[in-house]
């Protein structure tokens, strides 16, 4: 269904090419699974399937990309949009009307489908991705997961018989992100769709792979084949891979449920152990919010919510799409004024604080770290952050390179790819180090080395006593590096309390070696690694 014959793209001014001799196949009706490190190449590799490579991007495209028998080098991207349906990382971009429904509409419409089928499908797809609720709202006024479902479902509901999908599961919530692979997979073997998806948590996706498509470094040939066969030499692994692969289990396991049958041995060398566990010392306090309730538009989405964050702790915010975890990080940093109770941050009133000395006491980096960036080049953004920051020049640019290699001074923060930026974004906030650092959904486009580096620059920061909040939806992320968690559910605080007991008792929020090793209270690779070499 999909072919690419020794496919290679360079982007204008680019030193190397973004992508080198790219030569498989997806047949039709499999769900292929694209992987590789942040910036290898995925979303250029899935843009020369739905065409935005490189007839938006421009560059120049070497080799065939066919879809269906079509060309996408003399087909334009609307003479393929009867079987591509695209999902790119970036929600927003991919709107063209304002409210939910006309959304889910809007494809059917431009291929002229009988308007009985329309409404059937946009009901359907209202039901499935749990949207009903949101359907006669403003695009613009929810939340990051609420788009990104929408941004799904739009491209659903035409049936194409082609699916491009670059991160879909990135904003959602772990529940949302199970109810959408469904659906995908159903699509697959029902409909016989042929899917090709790009995706960083692999543990979300990998079981559902019938094919892999493995990008390993830049500069190195694409390979592809089985799931389980592949991902023994990847550098990109989930943690219940890399616990196969250190438990020296073959075929390496893909699914926590292939896993726990194998994982009874383990379990027994792991019994008279315990998972090492920090207790840091918590110093004053930094944050403090007060039966605080946010209004937008004429919702409350906070609710009587009260809460403390001290010097040295890393907290997790956790809780469903929309329940509010965006609108408290902003409140902290005055972007929504209290309708009621008090909030305060490092002693001030954030709303009522001018934004440079607001800076002083906390940084956050939002949902989407484009909102933080002006410049022209990565050098010029890291020079104005090391200015504003008063830092001593180099460390944002250090500090970027610290989290991702291998990005290039002089490419326009707009050409980042989105792993490249976001490690910008941060690599600014964290330049600023102010006491509380807040981070909204900080991994969308990195990949598994690029996170454990962040979480060690976030340890290292809460040692020196700085306090970090991170909203994520990223349970292992979460087991990494934060000691608390908070979760929140519909504006409300519903649990606080240490990782280890808000996480393991929770479907939801469990990590995958907690699941794998149950009823144990191991939660990350790094725990049992160090509890093993303990043994030798
Ligand atoms: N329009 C462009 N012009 C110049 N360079 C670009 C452009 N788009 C992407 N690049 C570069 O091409 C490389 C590959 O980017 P791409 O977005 O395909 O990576 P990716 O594997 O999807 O990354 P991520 O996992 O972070 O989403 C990156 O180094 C990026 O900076
Ligand atoms: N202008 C507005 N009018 C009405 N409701 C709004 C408006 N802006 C946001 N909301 C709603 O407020 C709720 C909280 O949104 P918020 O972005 O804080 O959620 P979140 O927990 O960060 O979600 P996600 O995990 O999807 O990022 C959502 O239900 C959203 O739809």
């Amino acid at each position: 269904m999909i072919r690419f014959e020794e496919v290679s793209v360079h982007y204008e001014g680019a030193r190397a090419p973004a992508l080198t001799g790219v030569d498989l196949t997806v047949p039709e009706g499999e769900l292929a699974l694209l992987v590789g490190p942040s910036g290898v190449g995925k979303s250029t590799l899935l843009g020369t399937v739905s065409g935005l490579v490189p007839h938006f991007t421009g560059g120049t495209l070497r080799g065939r990309v066919t879809v269906d028998g079509r060309d996408t080098r003399t087909h334009r991207p609307r003479e393929l949009a009867d079987v591509v349906g695209t999902v790119g990382q970036d929600p927003l971009a991919h709107f063209v009307t304002d409210v939910v429904e006309d959304e889910l509409a809007y494809g059917m419409e431009s291929l002229g489908l009988p308007p009985e089928t329309m409404r059937r499908r946009v009901e359907e797809t209202l039901d499935l991705l749990g949207l009903a609720e949101l359907r006669d709202r403003p695009i613009a006024s929810l939340s990051g997961g609420q788009m990104q479902r929408v941004a799904i479902g739009s491209v659903l509901t035409p049936h194409p018989r082609v699916l491009v999908l670059d991160e879909p599961t990135s904003a959602l919530d772990p529940a949302a992100a199970e109810e959408v692979l469904a659906v995908l997979q159903r699509l697959v073997h029902d409909l016989g769709t042929t899917v090709l998806m790009a995706e960083h948590r692999l543990e979300r996706v990998v079981h559902y792979a019938d094919q892999l498509v493995l990008l390993p470094g830049p500069g190195e040939r694409a390979r592809s084949g089985d799931p389980a066969e592949l991902m023994a030499v990847s550098p990109v692994r989930p943690p219940v891979v890399a616990l196969g692969g250190l438990a020296g289990w073959t075929p390496l396991p893909l699914s926590v449920r292939d896993a726990r049958r194998r994982a009874s041995g383990l379990r027994e060398q792991l019994a008279d152990r315990q998972p090492e566990t920090e207790h840091p010392a918590l110093g004053k306090e930094l944050a403090r919010t007060d039966r605080l309730r946010v209004r937008r538009g004429r919702r409350t989405v906070l609710h009587e919510l009260s809460l403390t964050v001290r010097a040295g702790e890393t907290v997790a915010l956790m809780g469903r799409n929309g329940a509010g975890k965006s609108t408290l990080l902003r409140t902290l940093v005055g972007g929504h004024e209290p309708a009621g109770g008090t909030v305060r941050v490092g002693g001030v009133e954030p709303h009522r604080t001018p934004p440079g000395e607001l800076l002083r006491h906390a940084g956050l980096v939002p949902q989407e770290p484009r909102d933080l960036l002006y410049a022209d080049t990565v050098a010029a953004e890291c020079r104005a952050a090391d200015r504003d920051a008063g830092a001593e020049p180099g460390s944002c640019r250090a500090l970027t390179a610290e989290l991702l290699p291998d990005i290039a001074d002089d490419t326009h923060p707009r050409d980042l790819s989105e792993g490249q930026r976001l490690a910008l974004a941060l690599a600014i906030i964290l330049t600023a180090a102010p006491p509380l650092i807040l981070l909204d959904e900080p991994t969308r486009g990195l990949d598994y080395a690029a996170k454990s580096r962040l979480v060690t620059v976030l340890r290292g920061l809460a040692a020196r006593g700085h306090a970090v909040v991170l909203a994520t939806h990223d349970v292992e992320l979460a087991a990494e590096s934060a000691g608390r968690v908070l979760i929140m559910a519909q504006g409300e605080l519903v649990a606080d309390g240490p990782t280890a007991e808000v996480v393991v008792s929770s479907p939801a929020f469990a990590p995958q070696i907690a699941k794998i090793l149950a009823p144990q209270r191991w939660l990350t690779m790094p725990q049992v690694r160090a509890a093993l070499a303990d043994d030798r």
